[in-house]
């Protein structure tokens, strides 16, 4: 069952096309969308949650028309926006009430079997009647998707979702994410590689308003095949080095430097072809070296 379908959708900010015609469609599980700061991953995602109007395109949410049926998308919509502004005085558990009162489960017993429901399906249950100030980075973020767990959504949005978590947390809510993923259909924005590959089986890379890629993960590492080489050169000539090279990561050997390189031609030195990982596939993308 499709879940997500977007077709030829734009938005313009003025004279500036955000998004030049976006073509998308997604079923069950949970799918990456990539892109670097100012790609128009929240412009895409304002637009899905229906919090910013479009000029061109059309989108379906489970069937329904996002134009038309505005209202009814909304209710089957989940949302965690980058910046989720708790309520730091309230406890966990009033949060959630006050939101899925908002949602429309105006029943109490319904609503507390919902927040129950949505605390135990992300671990917060313990914590339900600590005041949020008191949540650590993670906790607040589990809460996050805690309500927009609320009232079992269709599709479920997440931006940017590890953005100031430690990686301790930042582990434990990719786990999260991913485990939820498998009954639903999830959309998580991010510009962290790493926030995907344990988790998506597909992914699709924004950049300037146009998706670039569309895929499974291992199409977005295969990219790179052929252009990432392993480079040894002496630490004196890294400076010289790095202005003619695309350097994805390098470590210290001795008086050498083992560089890992994105080029299209062997770069100097001794040199070897290595196996793309799926970060080198999307900075293949980025850096205009490789074209899905
Ligand atoms: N309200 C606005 N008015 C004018 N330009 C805007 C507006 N909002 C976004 N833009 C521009 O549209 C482009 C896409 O922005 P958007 O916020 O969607 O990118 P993004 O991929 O989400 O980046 P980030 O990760 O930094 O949020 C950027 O060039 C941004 O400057």
């Amino acid at each position: 069952m499709v879940t997500l379908e977007i077709a030829g959708l734009r938005k313009s900010y003025g004279k500036f096309q955000a998004l030049k015609g976006i073509d998308l469609t997604l079923e069950r599980g949970l799918f990456g969308l990539l892109g670097p700061n100012g790609a128009g991953k929240t412009t895409l995602i304002k637009i899905l949650s229906t919090l910013l109007a479009y000029e061109e395109g059309e989108v379906f949410v489970h069937g329904l028309n996002l134009r038309t049926e505005g209202h009814q998308v909304r209710q089957m919509l989940g949302y965690l926006p980058q910046q989720v502004n708790l309520p730091l005085q309230f406890t966990g558990e009033e949060f959630l009430e006050y939101a899925a009162s908002m949602k429309g489960v105006l029943d109490k017993r319904a609503r507390k079997r919902e927040v129950e429901r949505v605390l135990i399906e992300v671990n917060l249950e313990e914590c339900a009647k600590k005041k949020v100030k008191s949540y650590s980075g993670g906790m607040k973020q589990r809460l996050g998707i805690a309500q927009a767990l609320l009232g079992e959504p269709k599709l479920i949005i997440v931006d940017e979702p590890t953005a100031g978590l430690d990686p301790a947390e930042r582990i434990r809510f990719r786990n999260l994410i991913a485990s939820l993923g498998e009954q639903r259909t999830i959309l998580l924005s991010t510009h962290i590689v790493s926030d995907i590959e344990l988790s998506c089986e597909q992914a699709a890379v924004l950049l300037q308003g146009e998706l670039e890629f569309k895929g499974s993960l291992s199409e977005l590492a295969s990219l790179a095949d052929g252009f990432v080489y392993e480079v040894g050169i002496p630490a004196s000539h890294y400076e010289e080095f790095e202005k003619n090279h695309i350097i994805l990561a390098s470590r210290k050997e001795q008086n050498n430097l083992i560089l890992r390189v994105l080029a299209q031609e062997p770069p100097p030195y001794e040199t070897k072809l290595v196996k793309p990982s799926i970060e080198d596939g999307y900075m293949a993308i980025l850096k205009g070296v490789a074209h899905a």
